[in-house]
């Protein structure tokens, strides 16, 4: 216990409580509490915390025990001898639990006069005796006793317990001693922290007048200009005052001190922030001074010309370092957090979240009720990739999936509800402009692969109300928002989504996907199988319809795989057969029209609906191209023409010719009939039909069918007979003035010495002949003198078989004439077709020509 009476760590917590249990030990004690050692304040905040929760419970008690006390302690010390405090037996003993909750407790801590440190804020709460002000205030100027210094006296008097008498003897003794050395210790301390709250607020004030005014010297020194703000205000005010001569300057002073407390510290202002750092988006003629309007003006009238702020070059900045023009002085633009230039409004376009019919359109729609699908998955399963209704493009909802919204993966019309009644950010994409391709869409976040990301909706429309409109509402139009939908409808998205600025791209990142959602057909676009990244294009495939397209437009998607034009990749003009003239001409005329874009519906009727998106006006490079691709098939065409005439030409001779050999043959005919007659034959009947033939084959080249046709036709006649007898073949040789003098007489008599003849041998002998036919273009003196010498064997046909035999190469040359009127027939046809039809092409194409670059 002494160990601990000396420790001055333990001081505090060994003299906090005193059990006053005898008089010996209370003397003890309370000189022990008296001695310097034991007011050693308290050093941890454990500690002092014991001292404060001690003060809280004691406080009544000991102030007013102590106020008696020194009262009591003063009158016995008048008295009495002072007691040496003595150290009993008994102090090394600690007394019994019961007789120490008996006796009355002391914060000596108070009684110390160590509650200095208890926090002035802890005192105001919990202490009403808190002393503010000055120190005259609480220093005594009268010393006329207080009425509230005599309570305490009755308290003494009151005190009849002897030990509490001795005790407060005590006390009184003690508290008498601390007097002759720290007069009053509470109540200067009480004054001493109060002063000490001043002091720390009026130093505090001045660190922060001071932080101000630095503040405002560096902006002075940094801008060449005065300080902002309140500061600057409070001085103008002084300098006005000044102005005025309204105070001296010692009384300014004050004042301007008093002022400034009062305008900077008795009604705090709501805190300054700073909105930006000291430079950043400081012009170089930025006056402080003005404000920013005022510096933008000045800026305006001295009008020098600044580089605008840069985009951020993550995402421009490659084609900036491309543009060698590109070197300018920059500076970094002011909203640095905003990555993406500021997305445009779009003049006229009226938003429409989903679709609405119009007109016929509901009740066609209604009509046409689409089928109805639906899945099993399970929970584990989400309605993933095996979905049937993912696979079928319906969406899942109550009526079709057992799942939950949470558990079914196959939603995304749902999420793009959900996600259209978040932020800018959640909907995820914005209207951007392009550099030649008018407004685009561009991504505000990342989109997963086949992630779904706008709907492409509007006014459904039917056909004939698309037609209308085309014809008068967007006649002068250069885009068109029509995409075909389904069931023969048409989404007209002029008034629509967002989803109508989405540009066409060869290599697109999305897919506009038609799907069915409650039993309704809607489109949609999705990510492509890479996703989207922020900041990027949205591009889909227009996919037009090449047929009911009107024009061509030039793609300016710029990827490497650009086909050129807004559409399939236009067909190259096939080399054309030589088949039959109209299979050319028109297969030609066709192909050419398909090639220039120009159905049966070309001209001024407007185009058909089918097509997903087509343009009015070409412009002048579609134009040049049309051009281009007309001549050349112009060219193509005078070709062919030259070829078809030609063709005709040589038709015509051959005509010519076989008209000769017709007469011939009918001349030949006649005389088979007189013989026929004569030799009481059977007329044999020639076929008249007409045989469709390969015109290439079958048309004799130019050249090929010479005059003398007629004569190796003769020829042929004349030598068949020769064939008849293979022991003539070889021999085949008609001497003309034996053939000249021959009569028919002459070979009628002949005619009896050929017998010797088989079927087999005349067909053999009629495909030789036919062969040497061809081979062998002599003059044939058809009706020349049968007469021969006895050592020829040259026969002329005058017997029945020799006629019979000839029959069928007549057949053929009837044949042969029939199809060659017919080829000269068609190929005369069709030569005046093309020539029709090429005018009338032409006549199309100037036409479109001339309204495209009027235009
Ligand atoms: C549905 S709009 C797209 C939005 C359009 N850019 C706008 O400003 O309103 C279709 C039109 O955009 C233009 N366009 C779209 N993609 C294009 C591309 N790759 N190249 C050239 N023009 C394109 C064409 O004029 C087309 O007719």
């Amino acid at each position: 216990m002494a160990d601990r009476n000396t420790s001055p760590a333990s001081t505090s917590s060994a003299v906090s409580c005193v059990t006053v249990g005898t008089e010996q030990q209370s003397a003890s004690l309370s000189s022990a509490a008296a001695s310097p050692l034991m007011s050693t304040p308290p050093t941890s905040l454990g500690d002092e915390a014991s001292v404060l929760s001690d003060a809280a419970k004691m406080e009544v008690t000991a102030e007013s025990h102590e106020e008696s006390l020194v009262l009591v302690a003063q009158t016995e010390a008048q008295t009495t001898p002072q007691p040496t405090p003595a150290v009993t037996q008994s102090e090394g003993r600690r007394p019994a639990r019961r007789s120490r909750g008996a006796v009355t407790t002391y914060n000596v801590q108070i009684l110390a006069g160590t509650a200095i440190h208890t926090p002035t804020k802890y005192l105001e709460k919990h202490h009403g005796n808190v002393l503010h002000g000055s120190l005259e205030d609480v220093r005594p100027t009268n010393t006329a006793p207080s009425p509230k210094k005599k309570t305490p006296k009755r308290v003494a008097e009151d005190i009849s317990d002897p030990a509490e008498a001795q005790l407060a003897t005590e006390t009184a003794q003690a508290a008498q001693r601390r007097k002759s050395s720290r007069p009053d210790l509470r109540k200067d301390a009480l004054r001493n922290s109060a002063a000490a709250g001043d002091v720390v607020q009026k130093a505090t004030g001045a660190i922060v007048r001071a932080g101000s005014k630095l503040l405002g010297s560096l902006r002075i020194d940094m801008n060449d200009s005065g300080p902002s703000g309140y500061q600057q205000s409070a001085e103008k005010k002084v300098i006005a005052k000044r102005e005025r001569g309204a105070l001296p300057v010692e009384a300014e002073n004050k004042e301007e001190e008093v002022g400034e407390e009062e305008q900077e510290y008795a009604q705090p202002k709501s805190k300054q922030w700073l909105q930006q750092g000291l430079f950043v988006g400081q012009d170089r003629d930025f006056n402080p001074r003005f404000s920013e309007t005022k510096n933008r003006s000045r800026r305006q009238s001295k009008q020098i010309k600044k580089a605008p702020a840069l985009p951020l070059p993550m995402f421009s900045m490659e084609e900036k370092l491309e543009d060698n023009d590109f070197r300018r002085d920059f500076k970094l633009p002011f909203d640095v957090y905003h990555p993406l230039p500021k997305k445009v409004k779009v003049d006229g376009w009226v938003k429409l979240q989903k679709n609405r019919f119009i007109g016929d359109a509901s009740a066609l729609w209604k009509r046409d009720k689409q089928d109805s699908s639906s899945c099993y998955c399970l929970p584990e399963e989400g309605c993933g990739e095996a979905c049937h209704n993912r696979i079928m493009a319906y969406e899942c909802d109550s009526t079709n999936c057992k799942l939950t919204s949470e558990q079914c993966g196959n939603r995304p019309f749902a999420e793009l509800k959900r996600r259209a009644k978040g932020n800018g950010y959640d909907y995820g994409v914005e209207v951007a402009e392009t550099e030649d391709r008018g407004y685009g869409v561009r991504a505000m976040r990342t989109f997963d692969p086949h992630q779904i990301i706008v709907e492409y909706a509007g006014e459904i429309i039917t056909q004939t109300e698309c037609e209308r409109r085309m014809k008068q509402v967007y006649k002068r139009d250069k885009c068109y928002y029509l995409m075909s939908f389904d069931n023969k409808m048409i989404i007209d998205a002029t008034r629509g989504t967002i989803a109508r600025f989405v540009n066409h791209s060869c290599e697109p990142n999305c897919e506009m996907i038609k799907w069915t959602v409650n039993g309704e057909p809607r489109m949609a676009l999705f990510a492509g199988s890479r996703g989207i990244m922020t900041g990027e294009e949205l591009t889909y495939d227009y996919n037009f319809d090449p047929f009911s397209s009107k024009t061509m437009q030039t793609c300016r998607c710029g990827t490497r795989s650009c086909r050129g034009v807004l559409g399939p990749k236009p067909k190259h003009q096939q080399p054309q057969k030589e088949s039959l003239a109209t299979t050319i001409v028109a297969g030609a005329k066709r192909k050419f029209q398909d090639f220039m874009g120009m159905g049966s519906s070309s001209g001024s009727a407007p185009s058909s609906p089918k097509k997903r998106k087509t343009s009015a006006y070409a412009n002048a490079h579609v134009i040049k191209h049309q051009n281009a691709v007309a001549e050349k098939s112009a060219a193509h065409e005078k070709a062919e023409k030259t070829k078809a005439e030609a063709a005709a030409q040589a038709a015509s001779r051959q005509n010519r010719a076989l008209r000769r050999s017709t007469s011939m043959i009918l001349s030949s005919s006649r005389r088979t009939k007189v013989r026929r007659t004569r030799h009481s034959l059977p007329i044999t009947k020639t076929s008249r039909h007409t045989t469709t033939i390969d015109y290439k084959r079958r048309t004799p080249k130019p050249g090929f069918v010479k005059p003398g046709t007629l004569k190796a036709i003769r020829k042929t006649v004349q030598r068949t007979p020769l064939a008849l007898s293979k022991s003539r073949v070889s021999s085949f040789k008609t001497p003309k003035s034996q053939a000249r003098d021959a009569t028919p007489e002459s070979s009628s008599e002949s005619s009896d010495e050929s017998p010797n003849i088989t079927p087999a041998s005349l067909r053999s002998a009629n495909k030789k002949s036919l062969k040497q036919t061809q081979l062998n273009f002599k003059p044939l003196n058809f009706g020349a003198s049968s007469s021969r010498s006895s050592d020829d064997s040259l026969k002329f046909p005058d017997s029945d078989s020799d006629f019979e035999d000839a029959e069928p190469r007549v057949k053929r040359f009837k044949k042969g004439l029939a199809t060659t009127t017919s080829v000269r027939g068609s190929v005369k046809k069709t030569v005046s077709r093309s020539i029709k039809g090429t005018k009338r092409t032409f006549k199309g194409l100037s036409g479109r020509a001339t309204s495209g670059v009027d235009d």
